[in-house]
């Protein structure tokens, strides 16, 4: 099975370490999510995989090859895409004409066939095709993003905050899609301010205290005692 793995993970931002030294697995073909209160140092791992913060140490490998300390472009050729926080299309230009500079990562034959797929998932998109993306509504935008970050079939998408300033409607749109994404065998590492979300999602749960891993268990355990997640967010070490 293909995995992103990170072992003692640690990540330095402003001169101090945020990140501690975490492990942590994301298997193919299903979600993981990260949680944790605000501070934790969920989006300083996202930064940290990313390649998007460089001042990092410890392991992140695809599949056994290391990709920590690469540059960003360079992790996502290794097959990592990543969604960050807020929304991240280009504003200016069509739709499409996101979704065609995201497939420009494939070889030239697999592009249009690549868009294809992602608007297959988003019907919605295809009907806005024509509008510049900055047009678009805050969901419509963030399906976007996501559609973007997939367009160059990554083999695991890590997700800082899917929902956030969503409306409810939103995010119930945006969870069956991203359970698709996963059954078709992307791995994806899913940050989630609604934890009913990421546990209705996820295969796995690993919770970060104060940039330390407070609890890892499966989603399962923590629908049936939520009790134990919310006792994972407030451990310190
Ligand atoms: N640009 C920065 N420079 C220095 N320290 C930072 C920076 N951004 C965040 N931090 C610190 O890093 C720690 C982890 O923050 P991080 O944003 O990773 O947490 P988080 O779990 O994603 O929180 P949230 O849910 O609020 O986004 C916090 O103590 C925060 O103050």
């Amino acid at each position: 099975m293909t995995t992103l793995e990170l072992h003692g993970l640690r990540v330095r931002r402003g001169g101090r370490d945020v990140v501690h030294g975490i492990d942590l697995t994301v298997n193919e073909g299903e979600v993981t999510a990260l949680l944790g209160a605000n501070g934790a140092g969920k989006s300083s791992t996202v930064l940290g995989v990313a390649g998007l913060e460089r001042d990092t140490a410890g392991s992140v490998t695809v599949d056994g090859t290391p990709i920590r300390g690469l540059a960003p472009n360079r992790v996502r050729r290794a097959g990592v895409a990543t969604m960050q926080e807020g929304h991240r299309v280009f504003g200016d230009i069509s739709v499409a004409d996101n979704l065609r500079i995201a497939a420009l990562l494939l070889p030239s034959p697999a592009r249009s066939g690549a868009v294809e797929e992602v608007l297959a998932l988003f019907p919605e998109l295809e009907t806005l095709a024509d509008r510049p993306a900055g047009s678009l509504s805050g969901g419509q935008q963030q399906m976007l993003a996501l559609a973007t970050a997939l367009a160059a079939r990554p083999r695991f998408l890590v997700i800082d905050e899917m929902s956030l300033g969503l409306a409810p409607l939103v995010v119930a749109r945006l969870v069956p899609a991203l359970r698709q994404v996963a059954e078709s065998g992307v791995g994806v590492l899913l940050i989630e301010q609604f934890t009913q979300v990421a546990l209705e999602l996820a295969t796995r749960v690993t919770v970060l205290a104060q940039g330390l891993v407070t609890l890892e268990a499966p989603a399962s355990e923590l629908r049936a005692h939520p009790e134990r997640l919310t006792a994972a967010y407030r451990l310190t070490a």
